[in-house]
């Protein structure tokens, strides 16, 4: 049995899928299922019997059989500006259609450049027009840098689906374009790496710890059924599955006492620690329980740092207070005024253990370094 490897850079942030806020600007070809199922958040499904007008109906990016000359490819506008560390090309179910080959270009396009870009609508069943083709020429696609040279493929059985593959530049990049050699399907592609985003103008306040403005998460103490890094994309949830959600604490008393102030007793806690975007000072945060209804934490805390530099386990760092812990309730946004002064990391903690969805950390960057 062929066991796949799963690499550290799977861990870091993600920008092409459409909940991180990537998006399709140009495909050759969509005939049997749209190039927006590629950056599609949810894991790909197979349907025995569902068929469409034309053909079996596939959870991915799948193009007809070539008759003409080229190969298919497609260009993807990424969530923000970002450094690639990594991406996993996921043939899932695309066994006897699957691209046999693809190939990774990239490119950091200007304002201008992207707004001469024509808006895309997913379109199922069609080739490109003459028209989009002119637009996207003037693109020079072709001539982007290489990121990933032309490199094969596994079909989409459980065990080879999962096609990882390592990036080596440090260069930051706005768009890719996907090559797949000559036609086929690929199920869904993921970006990894590091956001590099512009500065926002002084005394504009931002959601430091949004995914788009450069904050990742760091570390975490469990993540059993999803994952911290999805709290800081910039769309509200969409399910469960899309926020962070630990397991139930099996330290937990067998019956739950309150304490004075109406927080649970609890022999335990969760916690995720963010860098932000930008070093900056917290006035407001959010803790949104969307979709967290029998599962939502108790309370929540929030402390913050300063650590000018990326953390690590081994990190000794002086957490101060922001938050104290906080009751929380079922599917449900929560604000919080605070004053963190100039910080770079938060540590978030929940007790005593379940979800939620999405954080959010509005305030100012640190005038330093703006
Ligand atoms: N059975 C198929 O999947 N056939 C074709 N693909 C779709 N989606 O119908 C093909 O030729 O690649």
């Amino acid at each position: 049995m062929i066991e796949t490897i799963v690499p550290a850079f799977a861990e870091l942030s993600e920008f092409a899928s459409m909940g991180a806020g990537g998006q399709v600007v140009f495909a050759t070809d969509d005939f049997f299922a749209t190039c927006e199922n590629m950056i599609a958040d949810c894991d790909p499904i197979f349907i025995e019997d569902k068929y469409t007008e034309f053909g079996k109906w596939m959870d991915g990016w799948e193009t007809r059989r070539k008759r003409i000359a080229g190969h298919d490819w497609c260009i993807l506008k990424l969530a923000t500006k970002c450094v690639i560390r990594g991406l996993l090309v996921d043939t899932a179910f695309f066994t006897g259609n699957y691209a046999p080959k693809y190939s990774i270009q990239a490119a950091c396009l200007t304002p201008e450049e992207e707004e001469s870009i024509p808006t895309r609508i997913s379109r199922m069943g069609t080739a490109c027009s003459k028209f989009d083709l002119k637009h996207i020429e003037r693109l020079k696609s072709d001539t982007w840098d290489e990121l990933v040279p032309v490199t094969a493929l596994r079909a989409g059985y459980e065990e080879t689906r999962l096609n990882f593959q390592k990036v080596l530049s440090d260069d930051a990049w706005t768009h890719i374009r996907v090559n797949i050699f000559p036609d086929g399907g690929i199920a869904r592609l993921r970006v990894f790496g590091e956001a590099r985003p512009e500065p926002p103008p002084r005394n504009q306040i931002i959601d430091l710890v949004s995914l788009l403005n450069g904050a990742a998460c760091q570390g975490f103490s469990n993540a059993h059924y999803g994952h911290p890094k999805n709290v800081i994309k910039p769309s509200r949830g969409k399910c469960m599955s899309d926020g962070w959600e630990t397991a139930r604490r099996l330290d937990r008393p067998n019956v739950i006492e309150a304490n004075d102030d109406g927080t649970m007793k609890s022999t335990g806690e969760e916690w995720a620690i963010f860098k932000l975007g930008f070093p900056g000072n917290i006035k407001q945060i959010c803790v949104d329980t969307n979709h967290f209804k029998g599962n939502y934490p108790d309370s929540v805390k929030i402390e913050g740092a300063y650590l000018g530099q990326d953390w690590y386990p081994e990190t000794d760092a002086n957490w101060c207070n922001i938050l104290k812990p906080s009751k929380l309730s079922a599917h449900n946004e929560h604000w919080f005024d605070c004053d963190s002064g100039v910080i770079t990391h938060i540590r978030v903690t929940m007790a005593p253990d379940g979800g939620f969805s999405r954080i959010r950390a509005l305030g100012y960057v640190d005038s330093q370094i703006i």
